[in-house]
């Protein structure tokens, strides 16, 4: 016990010494802890603990509310859905859990407003243009005036959109970090003068001090420089998560813009034309890069004139007004060389993005077409045409690389040399030129040269920076310009009153979208007049002003059936309304339960129906459409499509697991679906071989009537979750089965089925349309097999003169004839198939007995051969 008490006194003793002795050091070196260096040290450590313990805190919070909500997960989703119509929540994979996003729905109002800042943007663009090209004007600054409009309109619609918004406050932090930098820039060049001093002066014990001083300024500059790139790389992922949405809202609307893009004509603005092949490069690439090249332009001219002012205050004080002058002059001087030898950054950059964006789709299509290519040995003509792409660009990133060179030449000539030399001049000025330098103040001096100098060349740094961001900020250029480019078109498209670039020859202006001089629909709408006539030449046609030859068509929704009177086909094109018809006066009436088969040469404008009645194509003409609600109407296209995912995600697309699993329907359903269009076999077909992953990572579970249903990213052996490329490993019959699956799924009211069983063998087509008929379907089959003819009631059958495709001259009022002929499938109708049918049986049963005696007849001679 003794023992143990005076061993612990001695310890107590020992750590008092040791204290003792840290304290007399810390005395006889003289630190004081009120020093910048210390308290700043002290500062950097607390926040760092604060932000990091506090981080722990959200995320342990987060943690229990995902818990909470997991117990009744389905509830709250649900509860959810109906309290907040103003957001949507959508469910992530992270780090084996699943974390919830609130994303706000899409908000009309605020994009009908944003609509007419483009608007006006893209008008006073026309204008300025016009006032150029009278002018004869073609002056082409490096950062055009427009640059930083686009880039206001960008920043305060979708980037930043309101002053409290998470996003200001990352930029306000950075703004502070990027200050206390300088600061601290500062504070450590006079702390290298002062260990200079030290040096010169042989104060070991400042030297030291100065030394562990800093020591602790490390720890705050290496705090802030992380801090302002993770700021940066944070905001440029906010920015990127706000324009990506932005647009999702825009062109994945049922609007069906990302469809309707293509037909965005407004060529009397090619500034802003928007190229569809490469409409991906756009949203993938290009607000990614315009994401980065903001944010970090803003850390990259933001830094250096911070630099810049802070010094040059600093440095006024102590190599005067004359020298701080002659160093600024030097720059701006410098800098007006270089900007006037500058090439046009921002058109290489938008060239160089256009051919990379060609080159990256080609490879895609050939990717996505390898079967075919293989089939037709197409390689040869593929790598011609690839290579041929890949030479444009390698051609123009040459001539970019050249140009860089020579400007760089000059650039790193002109501030690696030019400038720091400059910079020694101006700093050795004060002691060039004081009368009163002797050896006793020689440290002094030595000290203040050594601020001055790394000051000057801190600002050379800065000033340097800043020209190279003149590289940066064309690149943006070109970027604001393409991602401008992407808002306007989807704005345009977006309209309501976009009429499919449609142009007026007369006036040479696009109606609909911007900068139209006459908008068609809104006029129609207005004018509500109805029932004039087709005929140009007849009415007014020398009146070029007078919109009133046509108006647009009427959809009626809601009808039980389907009715087509007085409809014209015509493909969306510049002529618009005006356009040469595909098919013209359609007429025909089917009610629910009834079905209609439609039969016509290829190319004569089956499909094109097809894309009237689901509203792709616009009805210009005044003719009736009567249909039932888009809900109930599900269309089969020729071309099958799968998703990326399970074979039950393609048989209940377009609805994902979870609506599937809101709507109370299980994996039976879907397996009994399968048995019922012959496809069961699949389930175990691509079931473990296809997967070599086996059983994959759970991703998810639901509580749906207290039963916890899991599902998985990948194949569990024998059930549908198996994931495999659809589209390649399917044979056509099976794809187009698989369609007749989604079918009976969804079951809706009207179902528009486009070649449907091109590809199934006869047998097997009897069977599903005994199902599709059983199950009660009012079906509208594109299809010129005759086979089809007895599920249907009516019959289209669609002819076109071959004189109409050559008369250009087409007089509507005396062509009033329809190109569709619509007529009931009596049974006088089906005996002529009938007795068709009849015949080829008894020909191909007269064929198999002739077959049949030629055989016998074999066999004997050979038997009579034997005999020989
Ligand atoms: N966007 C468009 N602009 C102009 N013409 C088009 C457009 N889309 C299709 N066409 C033309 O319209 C015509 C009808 O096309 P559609 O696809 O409707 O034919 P189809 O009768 O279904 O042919 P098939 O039996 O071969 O499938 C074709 O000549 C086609 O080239």
């Amino acid at each position: 016990m003794i023992y143990n008490t005076r061993f612990l006194i001695n310890q107590i003793k020992s750590k008092e010494n040791l204290t003792k002795k840290y304290l007399s050091f810390i005395k006889f070196i003289n630190i004081n802890p009120h020093a910048k260096p210390v308290w700043l040290f002290l500062l950097t450590i607390s926040i760092f603990i604060t932000s990091i313990s506090s981080y722990k805190l959200i995320k342990l919070i987060s943690l229990l509310k995902f818990n909470l909500n997991f117990n009744n997960k389905f509830k709250l989703f649900k509860s959810r859905k109906i309290s907040n119509k103003s957001t949507r929540i959508i469910h992530i994979p992270y780090k084996n859990k699943l974390i919830e996003i609130k994303l706000n729905n899409p908000n009309n109002d605020k994009f009908e407003q944003d609509k007419l800042i483009f608007k006006k943007f893209m008008k006073e663009h026309e204008s300025y243009l016009k006032l150029n090209i009278n002018s004869n004007n073609i002056e082409k600054p490096i950062i055009k005036f427009q640059f930083f409009e686009k880039i206001s309109i960008i920043w305060n619609l979708i980037l930043i959109p309101k002053i409290f918004d998470k996003n200001s406050y990352l930029l306000l932090s950075q703004i502070t970090f990027l200050f206390a930098r300088t600061w601290l820039t500062l504070l450590v060049t006079k702390l290298d003068g002062q260990i200079t001093k030290d040096l010169m002066s042989f104060n070991i014990k400042y030297f030291i001090r100065d030394m562990i001083y800093w020591f602790l300024f490390a720890v705050p500059a290496s705090y802030i420089n992380s801090g302002i790139k993770y700021l940066t790389k944070r905001l440029s992922l906010n920015f990127r998560s706000n324009l990506i949405r932005y647009c999702h809202d825009l062109y994945m609307d049922p609007k069906l813009v990302y469809y309707k893009l293509q037909f965005n004509n407004n060529n009397n603005l090619n500034d802003y034309k928007l190229n569809y092949q490469t409409f991906n490069q756009y949203i993938t690439d290009d607000i990614k890069t315009f994401c980065d090249s903001l944010t970090n332009l803003f850390t990259n001219i933001g830094k250096p004139t911070v630099d810049l002012i802070f010094f040059a205050i600093y440095l006024r004080d102590n190599i005067g007004n004359f020298g701080i002058i002659g160093i600024l002059l030097n720059y701006f001087i410098t800098g007006l060389i270089l900007k006037n030898y500058s090439p046009d950054f921002s058109k290489i950059w938008k060239i160089k993005s256009f051919f990379e964006s060609i080159y990256y789709n080609y490879n895609l299509n050939l990717i996505n077409n390898c079967e075919e290519i293989s089939f037709y040995k197409g390689i040869s003509f593929e790598r011609l045409k690839v290579e041929e792409i890949f030479n444009k660009m390698i051609n123009h990133l040459n001539l970019e690389i050249n140009q860089r060179f020579k400007f760089q030449l000059l650039e790193d000539y002109i501030l690696k040399s030019i400038w720091p030399a400059f910079g020694y001049f101006f700093a050795s000025l004060p002691i060039l030129f004081d009368s009163s330098l002797n050896s006793s103040i020689a440290s002094s001096n030595i000290k203040s040269f050594t601020v001055n100098k790394r000051l000057i060349l801190s600002m050379a740094d800065a000033g340097s920076r800043l020209m190279y961001s003149i590289k940066d900020i064309s690149k943006l250029n070109g970027l604001t310009d393409r991602i401008f480019t992407l808002l306007v078109n989807l704005h345009q498209v977006h309209d309501s009153n976009f009429m499919y670039g449609y142009i007026d020859s007369n006036k040479i202006k696009p109606t609909g979208g911007f900068g139209s001089t006459y908008n068609i629909s809104s006029f129609a709408s207005r004018s509500k007049i109805r029932g004039f006539n087709y005929n140009i030449n007849n009415n007014n046609s020398n009146n070029s002003n007078n919109f009133n030859y046509f108006e647009n068509g009427t959809i009626q929704k809601n009808f039980p059936g389907l009715r087509f009177e007085h409809i014209d086909i015509i493909p969306p094109s510049i002529k618009g309304p005006f356009a040469k018809p595909i098919l013209k006066n359609l007429n025909f009436k089917i009610l629910q339960g009834e079905n209609l088969i439609i039969h016509g040469k290829n190319g004569c404008g089956k499909t094109s129906i097809i894309r009237i009645i689901s509203e792709l194509w616009p009805l210009f003409n005044n003719g009736l459409l009567s249909k039932p609600s888009n809900s109930n109407i599900f269309y089969v296209s020729q071309k099958q499509y799968f998703v990326n995912g399970s074979l039950r995600d393609q048989v209940i697309y377009p609805l994902n697991w979870k609506m599937c699993i809101e709507k109370g329907d299980d994996d039976t359903k879907i397996k009994s679906i399968l048995k019922d269009v012959g496809l069961e076999y699949l389930i175990e077909r691509f079931g473990l071989d296809y997967n070599p992953h086996g059983k994959g990572m759970k991703i998810e579970e639901i509580i749906i009537n207290d039963k916890i249903i899991q599902l998985y990213d990948s194949y569990v052996g024998g059930n549908i979750d198996g994931k495999t490329n659809w589209e390649n490993l399917l044979s056509g019959g099976e794809r187009q089965k698989l369609i007749f699956a989604r079918i009976l799924y969804h079951n809706k009211k009207l179902v528009i089925l486009d070649e449907p069983t091109s590809a199934i063998s006869y047998d097997y087509e009897d069977i599903l349309f005994d199902l599709m008929k059983k199950r009660g379907f009012t079906l509208i089959t594109i299809s010129n097999r005759e086979s089809l003819i007895k599920y249907h009631d009516y019959i289209l059958e669609l002819s076109k003169d071959d004189d109409d495709d050559n008369d250009d001259n087409d007089d509507y009022n005396n062509n009033n004839k329809s190109d569709g002929k619509f007529s009931k499938i009596d049974e006088d109708y089906l005996k002529k198939f009938e007795t068709l049918d009849g015949e080829i049986e008894y020909l191909q049963n007269e064929i198999s007995k002739i077959n049949e005696m030629k055989k016998r007849k074999i066999e004997l001679l050979d038997l009579l051969d034997g005999y020989e």
